[in-house]
């Protein structure tokens, strides 16, 4: 009897995979849509990209592009496109399309704004939390943030005195750590003070985000490093304990805000918990406050504010730099409009300076924000992308990198050139709308406003302060800016989701 039913089994199983086989060859609903067979039969096609060519997903997409034209079938239920069009039917549809849970769900910080898949309770979040990135609460703390900005300049100086090479891409890690924690928490890590700009949490950000492919094509794994305990997690990955540290640390917070939520009225200003517990009018809609919670959206805050606009900031440097025409141009600017420069200059007058708004856009254009495309399910109805019909619930996406390199649109689009931003279009078209670093629509990132004003801020330290210039044009001489697998053409594709939070997938 039992042998009976093993070769039954037996016998099954490989009877099913050739029926699966066939169905999603032939019959699937997207089996008319081009693309390699074998991504079509399983999604280890792109985990293979993923995890074992180390987030190598990125560039084969531009290949696979390149083959099979605007739309390809990236996995059995998977499409890809690369048409400008495509981004906004995709990401500015209002609800047609909600977030993947199978990608959201894999950082750890589901119950985050960012991890929010349903379209009303994400935008419950963003209302609440919304205020706290407006340009009003930003301006308020333009000092604070400036304040960080003015200590980075200051240890930058003591390496020029000491004649040593510094690693801008980790000190605008730090820095951007730094203004976030200090700007969300009213708390920091002093990651600049840290002898090489060397802090653990920044480190580990770049360790952990590995990880997340892993996590991401095997979600029980996920689930597991949430529930072992912190020494198992450890032992199996050292290189997170900076995560745990931080995590430990915000949990420490959280668990003396919740005891006692009156010490809020002690806080040097305005934090992310003022958003969620004292602020009832914006509470509507809000879940009950509890503490994973709070921990999932102050660590996607952490991370989604630091790592981003440190990739932006290194990526500016790095080409501003190496280009003594654009820097030229660029100083001049700042120094016209700033010349006394001990009187403080404000945000608001930085901001119409048409040059440094040019360089921002480019560094943004070719940081991309998030770099692995930002997968979307298609609703009940389905939906046209592109004027290719989508079936209901079949996942879609268009990477932001291919938006950014279209040549189309963005000629030369390897080069850093501020200039494509200040000429009109030929065609009578903005620009900016092709700019998509931050993504577009109804979860366009939340901290936009704060982004260009941080960026700002650095430029305005950086680039306006003669004294400074010499260290700039000493590093650049000298040594390479940025740690050699941050350079533009090689931002490694693991790197996706900027504002990803992947420092919660041990949490
Ligand atoms: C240069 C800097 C930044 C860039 C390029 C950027 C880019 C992005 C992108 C592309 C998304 C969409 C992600 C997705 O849908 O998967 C996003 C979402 C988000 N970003 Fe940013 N971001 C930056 C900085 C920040 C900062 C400073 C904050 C605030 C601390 C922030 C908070 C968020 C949040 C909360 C979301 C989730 C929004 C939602 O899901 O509705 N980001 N960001």
């Amino acid at each position: 009897m039992t042998s009976n039913v093993a070769t039954i089994a037996l016998l099954l199983v490989p009877l099913l995979l050739l029926v699966r086989t066939v169905y999603r060859l032939y019959f699937h609903p997207l089996s008319h849509i081009p693309g390699p067979r074998i991504a079509a039969l399983t999604s280890f096609y792109r985990a293979f990209y993923d995890i074992v060519r180390d987030g190598q997903w990125v560039h084969h997409l531009e290949y696979l592009h390149s083959i099979y034209g605007i739309v390809v079938r990236v996995g059995p239920n998977e499409l890809h496109f690369n048409h400008p069009a495509a981004y906004g039917d995709i990401y500015c549809s209002g609800s047609t399309f909600t977030k993947d849970p199978a990608m959201y769900k894999c950082f750890g910080s589901a119950e985050s704004v960012f991890g929010q898949t349903d379209f009303q309770t994400a935008q419950k979040r963003r209302q609440a939390l919304g205020p706290l990135f407006s340009r009003r609460a930003i301006l308020k703390l333009e000092s604070d943030i400036q304040k960080h900005v003015n200590k980075l300049v200051d240890h930058l100086a003591a390496y020029q005195l000491a004649g040593k090479s510094a690693d801008l891409y980790l000190a605008f890690r730090a820095v951007t750590l730094d203004i976030i924690t200090s700007y969300c928490f009213a708390k920091t890590f002093d990651a600049v003070s840290f002898p090489g700009f060397r802090h653990p949490v920044a480190l580990t950000m770049d360790a952990t985000l590995h990880l997340a492919w892993v996590f991401k094509h095997f979600l029980f794994l996920r689930k597991f490093v949430d529930r072992c305990p912190e020494w198992i997690g450890l032992t199996l990955m050292p290189g997170t304990k900076g995560y745990y540290d931080q995590a430990n640390q915000l949990g420490s917070q959280i668990d003396e805000i919740m005891e006692n939520p009156s010490i809020l009225d002690k806080s040097e200003h305005e934090t992310m918990y003022h958003y969620f517990i004292t602020k009832s009018n914006e509470k509507a809609g809000l879940p009950d406050l509890n503490k994973e919670w709070l921990l999932h959206e102050g660590l996607n805050l952490r991370f989604a504010g630091s790592d981003t606009t440190g990739n932006a900031c290194t990526i500016a440097a790095f080409y501003v730099l190496r280009d003594s025409r654009i820097k030229a141009m660029l100083v001049k600017e700042l120094e016209d409009a700033w010349p006394e420069i001990d009187t403080p200059m404000r945000y608001d007058a930085f901001e119409k300076l048409p040059y440094l708004t040019a360089v921002i856009k480019e560094a943004l254009r070719l940081s991309h924000g998030t770099v692995t495309p930002m997968p979307r399910v298609a609703g009940p109805d389905g939906a046209i992308v592109a004027g290719v019909p989508v079936p209901p619930g079949t996942i879609v996406a268009m990477g932001n990198t291919l938006m950014h390199h279209n040549a189309e649109i963005f000629p030369d689009p390897m080069r850093f050139l501020p200039e494509r931003w200040l000429s009109a279009p030929a065609n009578g078209e903005n620009l900016d709308k092709y700019l998509v670093a931050f993504s577009k629509g109804a979860r366009v990132c939340l901290g936009i406003k704060c982004v260009v004003f941080s960026i700002c801020n650095f430029c305005r330290a950086f680039f306006s302060i003669p004294s400074f210039l010499c260290i700039y044009s000493w590093l650049s001489e000298s040594y390479l800016l940025v740690s050699p697998h941050n350079a533009l053409e090689t931002v490694p594709s693991f790197r996706f989701l900027s504002p990803t939070v992947v420092i919660m997938m041990i949490y």
